[in-house]
């Protein structure tokens, strides 16, 4: 078999997505949403394989800016669309198109990839590791209760259409996007994402629907969601299914929550994909009610780790030589001396001098967003700690107060 891979062309970007189409099953995805995809594309960031005329497999890789810890926003490749032909797998292909693409992003002076994984078997071998979590949420909302904050009868619930609502809900996107590690910035398109809105992936749920928050006059939050009718012997038993919600300050997010338990003829509240430190865990009375099930989320890989590690914030001082492992990328193997301290910008800098912590550069990836601590990773054998109290300090600057998230897919 010979293949040829490369870098893809705008007019090739059709059958380029059949292959991601076939891939993932074979169901075509529904025209709003193939058209959304294809204005979204960067073909001269993609690469093809090529099987002849047939395109074999397929990466795509957004030019994305991630939220880190301490704020920055950091030049980061959104892995997408990686697909193999059933016919071609499991003979090296899509190793050959990671090699491909972690060079490209390197040399596009990008310090991270991410990506949100099919499997989580698939990635670890290129040095990505999950580095956020997910929550899903049922809410029974005939048995809990929410303790309301002040303030949350004076914020006002109004109903909008979600095309209607659009720049007030990227208004407030954009705030809390650079407020929580592993949030992308809005690219230009991509506040189309949130909207589309195609009739089969409603399971069965009514269109998009759209309230707002809004307090003195002002845009507080919004939530999307569709209603999803049922009912059995003893009556109603709806689902709101939400899809997406954020608010500005806790009044707000309560008024908001308080809206979606009231809707009539419901009895659940399902939320796919919500952060791990969810404020709703602590308004709600009742939290065994809520079927709260963990998942992981985004993936990351340190394409350089000194641009990463200089790229983000520590939240306290730090000084620390780092053993890194990287048998993917081995321009970040061997020593570095990372510095932060109370003032000027962290320094992550070659050194000759005694290892402290010796780890991959999948802990430092996971640990990263600061939603994966050091010392967890440490106690599963996977970081060792060769100077006593390098583990308990580089954990600590790496931590996160906020939660690391990604609140939508690509
Ligand atoms: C960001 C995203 O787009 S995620 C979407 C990923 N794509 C899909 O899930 C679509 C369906 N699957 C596919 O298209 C293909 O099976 C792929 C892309 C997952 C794998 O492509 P292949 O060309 O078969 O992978 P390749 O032959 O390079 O395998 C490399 C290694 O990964 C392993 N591997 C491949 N797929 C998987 C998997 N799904 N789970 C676990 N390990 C896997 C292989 O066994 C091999 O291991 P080895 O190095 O120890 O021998």
């Amino acid at each position: 078999m010979t293949t040829e891979l490369r870098t893809l062309s705008a007019s090739e970007w059709d059958p380029w997505f059949d292959c991601v189409e076939l891939a993932f099953g074979g169901v075509p995805f529904p025209p709003e949403k193939r058209e959304m995809y294809a204005a979204l594309a960067e073909p001269d960031r993609a690469v093809g394989l090529w099987d002849g005329a047939d395109c074999v497999g397929t990466a795509g890789a957004y030019s994305f800016r991630l939220t880190v810890p301490g704020g920055a926003a950091v030049p980061a490749a959104g892995v997408t669309a990686v697909s193999v032909a059933a016919t071609h797998r499991r003979q090296g292909l899509l190793t050959s198109m990671m090699r491909r693409q972690l060079d490209d992003v390197r040399s596009w002076g990008e310090p991270l990839a991410v990506l949100l994984a099919s499997e989580p078997g698939i990635y670890g071998r290129f040095g990505y590791a999950a580095a956020t979590s997910e929550m899903n949420l049922r809410v029974d909302t005939s048995r809990v209760g929410l303790k309301l904050p002040p303030g949350t009868d004076e914020v006002r619930v109004r109903r909008s259409s979600p095309e209607q609502a659009l720049d007030a809900c990227e208004a407030v996107y954009a705030r809390l996007a650079a407020a929580r590690p592993g949030t992308p910035l809005r690219q230009p398109g991509w506040e189309r994402v949130p909207v589309n809105d195609p009739e089969s992936s409603r399971h069965g749920g009514s269109p998009l629907q759209c309230v707002l928050a809004e307090r003195d006059g002002a845009i507080t939050g919004y939530a999307t969601f569709h209603l999803r009718p049922a009912w059995d012997d003893a009556g109603p038993r709806g689902t709101v299914a939400v899809r997406d919600l954020a608010a500005l300050d806790p009044a707000s997010y309560a008024a908001l929550w308080r809206f979606l338990a009231g809707v009539d003829l419901t009895s659940f509240v399902e939320c796919r994909n919500r952060p791990v430190d969810d404020a709703v865990l602590r308004l709600v009375s009742d939290v065994r009610r809520c079927d709260a099930r963990l998942r992981d989320g985004l993936y990351v890989r340190l394409v350089s780790v000194d641009a990463a590690l200089e790229a983000r914030g520590y939240r306290a001082p730090v000084d620390v030589v780092l053993e890194v492992e990287d048998a993917f990328c081995p321009w970040n193997e061997g020593r570095w001396r990372l510095t932060a301290g109370a003032q000027g910008a962290p320094t992550c800098r070659r050194t000759a001098d005694e290892p402290e912590l010796a780890l991959s550069s999948n802990e430092l990836a996971a640990a990263y967003l600061g939603g994966v601590s050091l010392t967890t990773l440490a106690a599963a054998g996977q970081v060792r700690e060769l100077r006593e109290g390098a583990l308990a300090e580089a954990s600590l600057a790496f931590s996160s107060d906020v939660q690391p998230w990604c609140p939508h897919g690509f």
